[in-house]
């Protein structure tokens, strides 16, 4: 028998986010090609040396990406999109860019927000991009359509390898596998499947498979996530067909690698293939082991994925020994992994050195989990005793996880063991509340609003580092945001929007800032994790049970209130988007956690009440990506997003208005559950795909009101009025006029003042102009 460790991915944008720094001087003209190369090239060698440090047997190459593997994918395929190809050499970076982020010849760079997908405003605009599966990384959407050709251009795969090889690292290369890349793609002909395009892919795929042999790899890993997901007939018989022939393909041995659920249905499928390895995601799918152990064939290699690469708590080591002894004996050769790329996690514990010792014991971060397999490896292989003092520590800090007061909040506990079906439904049916409101707020037909944040400025993240640092004090940094909201406020007034907000410009982001406000959840210093392109996020760390200590915005609304007679919305975060959007504690399920941050929240809702708010908005960017990526699961998750979503808006008086926002426009599939969550006001992303969301409403009776956004925030292209006025006209034709709000997609914080001042002054005259109209 044999224990090798491997891993499926490192995470690439350095531990002081290098990649990020130098992408953005390169966009921005600060610094050449070269020099943002060379940053790539230290990036990696120092990726591949921190691996191999960690005791890593089995080391990726080609999981570094200067934007995002599904487009590196692409661009390997030859699939570049014709309004790209005008503008370079394929493998070119300006063409790589070109499709990252769109180009324009004025007005700067375009640039995408990661809400959601592309932006239309540039000479080239930017691929569609969207999430990657249930994770928070987002991908750039290939395009294919009918008769497309595809060729090899396999400069990054091989050279990245041949790179590693030189620096003394026989690496194994990932490659996104073909039947994934294409389900991800979309065409933009009607009824095209991209599926019927494999048998023009595979000649390119057995092609590199090759080559990469021909430079001496012995094994590439071939990712297949789409092999957890509901697969229909023709994609299954799909799987069959590939990997039979890439199997057969004289390159090196293939390890199919599968992430982020159970093979479940397509397991026969997967041990089917005559690949030489199969990963399985042992974290999210831990049954998987014992079918694997008596259905695999005697040669396949398992690569068994057992620390979780999706969260960062210690893996408990002296559990997973005995968990695996029996593969040990079973199998001639295991290996041992984590659940998926480390891309999800952040990269390193030791840089974090402000945060409570006790909560660093039970935490591993990329390089910590590496570690934890080296460890594993080594006791598996020699035995336990050759690991004894790191399993005796790691076992105390499981125990002391367990039992800790850290964990546990009595008080907490027994107000979410009081919840009941009752404590979740608001005083009054909407058309009640609605009358009761509609008195309140004396609002126009078609009432505009903001989405809540605006643009974070320069000057803005300015004040906040110079706050953080110590450079700018309380009170400085207080008067400067006042200053900001004051602003901003006498602006929405001065144009006539009618509902206004105070724009956030006190928070870095909208999770991490109740994160940083709430009790149970710990803030970290550099654990960014890559969202999109040079786009990261610092997740907090959810470990307890959470609650509100005081109130978390409830000056700033008051503040903001204070200097206007119109309506300012209360704005929070909803509790399924800061769980979505946090490192969840793994000791209870997450419905149980996603009820006690409701709590929190809805003591907040409650004291915006009582200062006075008479709108309170609670944002749920992140319900739909919460969904569970197979639909038998999608009904359970449902209702407790759902009854979590309404505990913490139930605690208001009929005459106050609950708001919801959402920036994606793919639910028509989840549009009962989003009525179920009774708000008053869902604002919604439409704009960009002109109103088509509202199909969803013509076979569904939406029983509240809605803002179906009207202005693509994701493009610094100016809507005109006309353009606006338009699409309210096709809201009005599906949607009774008087549900229907004025707004954009979503929040400005990503645009730039120069493009939101025309565009929102535009929105109220459309407004304005539909209000004259007869309907
Ligand atoms: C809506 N989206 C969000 C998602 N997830 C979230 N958690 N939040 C979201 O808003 N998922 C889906 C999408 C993803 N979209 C985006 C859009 C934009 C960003 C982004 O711009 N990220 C910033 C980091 C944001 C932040 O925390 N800013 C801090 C400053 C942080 C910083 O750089 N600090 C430096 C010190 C700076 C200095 O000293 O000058 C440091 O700590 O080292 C802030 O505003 O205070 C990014 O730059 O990547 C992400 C996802
Ligand atoms: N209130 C937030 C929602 C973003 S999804 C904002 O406006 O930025
Ligand atoms: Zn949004």
């Amino acid at each position: 028998m044999s224990v090798t460790t491997a891993n499926l991915g490192f995470p690439r944008i350095g531990p002081r986010r290098e990649l990020k720094k130098a992408l953005e001087a390169f966009w921005a003209g600060q610094i050449e090609e070269d020099a943002l190369r060379e940053t790539a090239r230290s990036l990696r060698a120092a990726n591949w040396e921190r691996q191999s440090a960690a005791g890593i047997a089995v080391i990726p190459s080609n999981d570094f990406s200067l934007y995002d593997q599904v487009l590196d994918t692409s661009v390997m395929l030859g699939a570049i999109p014709e309004v790209y190809r005008a503008l370079g050499a394929p493998n070119s970076l300006d063409v790589y860019f070109a499709m990252a982020r769109g180009t324009r010849s004025e007005n700067g760079s375009a640039d995408t927000d990661g809400c959601c997908h592309a932006n239309d405003g540039a000479d080239a605009p930017a691929q569609e991009m969207t999430k990657w599966f249930d994770t928070n990384y987002h991908y750039m959407v290939p395009e294919v359509g009918p008769g497309q050709t595809f060729s090899l251009c396999a400069d990054k795969p091989l050279g990245e390898f041949e790179e590693a090889l030189a620096l003394g690292h026989r690496t194994r290369p990932v490659v996104l596998g073909p039947i994934t890349w294409l389900l991800l793609a979309k065409s933009h002909t009607p009824g095209f499947a991209p599926l019927s395009l494999l048998p023009a892919i595979l000649p390119v795929y057995r092609e590199l498979l090759g080559k990469l042999r021909a430079a001496g790899a012995g094994w590439v890993q071939i990712d297949e996530p789409a092999l957890v997901l509901d697969l229909d007939d023709t994609t299954r018989e799909a799987f069959r067909v590939v990997y039979g022939d890439l199997a057969g393909a004289a390159g090196p041995q293939i390890m199919l690698a599968t992430y982020f659920g159970g093979l479940e249905d397509n397991f026969d499928l997967a041990l089917s293939l005559p690949v030489a390895g199969l990963h399985l995601d042992l974290v999210r799918a831990p049954d998987q082991l014992e079918r694997a152990l008596v259905q695999a064939r005697d040669d396949l290699v398992l690569s068994l994925g057992i620390v979780d690469g999706r969260n960062v708590w210690k893996a408990d080591l002296g559990t997973l020994l005995d968990r695996l002894a029996p593969a040990v004996k079973a199998r001639r050769e295991i290996q041992i992994a984590p659940s998926c790329s480390l891309l999800h996690s952040p990269i390193d514990l030791a840089l974090e050195t402000d945060l409570d010792p006790q909560l660093v014991d039970w935490l591993a971060f990329g390089v910590q989990k590496l570690e934890e397999l080296a460890l594993l490896g080594l006791g598996l292989e020699r035995g336990r005793y050759v690991i004894a003092d790191e399993l005796s520590a790691n076992a105390d800090a499981i125990t002391s996880r367990r039992g800790s007061p850290l964990t546990n909040d009595r008080a907490v506990r027994a107000r979410a063991a009081g919840i009941t079906a009752e404590s979740a439904r608001r005083d009054g049916h909407f058309a009640q509340r609605s009358e009761r409101q509609r008195e309140r707020l004396g609002l126009p037909p078609f009432p505009t609003t903001t989405i809540g944040s605006f643009p974070q400025t320069d000057a803005v993240r300015k004040a906040r580092a110079d706050h953080r640092k110590g450079t700018l004090d309380d009170a400085g940094y207080d008067a400067f945001l006042r200053e900001e909201t004051e602003r901003a406020i006498r602006w929405q007034e001065e144009i006539g929007l009618d509902v206004l907000v105070h724009g956030e410009f006190e928070r870095n982001d909208m999770v991490q800032y109740f994160g940083e406000r709430l009790s149970g959840f710990a803030f970290t210093r550099a654990a960014w994790v890559q969202s999109y392109g040079s786009r990261c996020v610092r997740p907090p760390i959810l470990y307890g049970d959470v609650s509100r200590p005081r109130p978390m915005t409830v000056d700033w609304w008051r503040h903001a209130q204070g200097l206007t007679e119109r309506p300012v919305k209360g704005m929070l975060t909803g509790p399924v988007t800061i769980l979505q959007w946090s490192f969840v504690r793994d000791d209870q399920p997450r419905a149980d956690t996603c009820r006690q941050i409701a709590l929190a929240i809805r003591d907040e809702v409650n004291d915006l009440e009582a200062a006075g708010a008479r709108i309170i908005q609670i944002d749920e960017a992140a319900l739909r990506e919460g969904l569970p990526l197979r639909r038998a699961g999608w009904g359970e998750y449902l209702d407790w997003a759902v009854e979590s979503f309404r505990l913490t808006a139930s605690g208001v008086a009929p005459e106050t208005q609950i708001h919801t926002h959402m920036c994606y426009s793919e639910f028509n599939d989840i549009i009962a559950a989003i009525g179920a969550m009774d708000a008053d006001v869902i604002s919604i992303e439409t704009a960009r795909s002109k109103m088509e969301l509202l199909d969803a409403f013509a076979t569904y009776r939406y029983p509240a009101e809605i803002g179906p956004g009207v202005y693509d925030i994701h493009s610094p292209r100016i809507p005109p009025e006309e353009e606006m006025a338009d699409l309210l006209r096709k809201a009005s034709a599906a949607i009774d006029p008087g549900q229907l709000w004025v707004n954009p997609d979503c929040g400005l914080k990503t645009r730039k003042w120069d493009d939101v001042r025309p565009a929102l002054v535009n929105m109220v005259a459309a407004a304005r102009a539909i209000r004259a109209e007869p309907f």
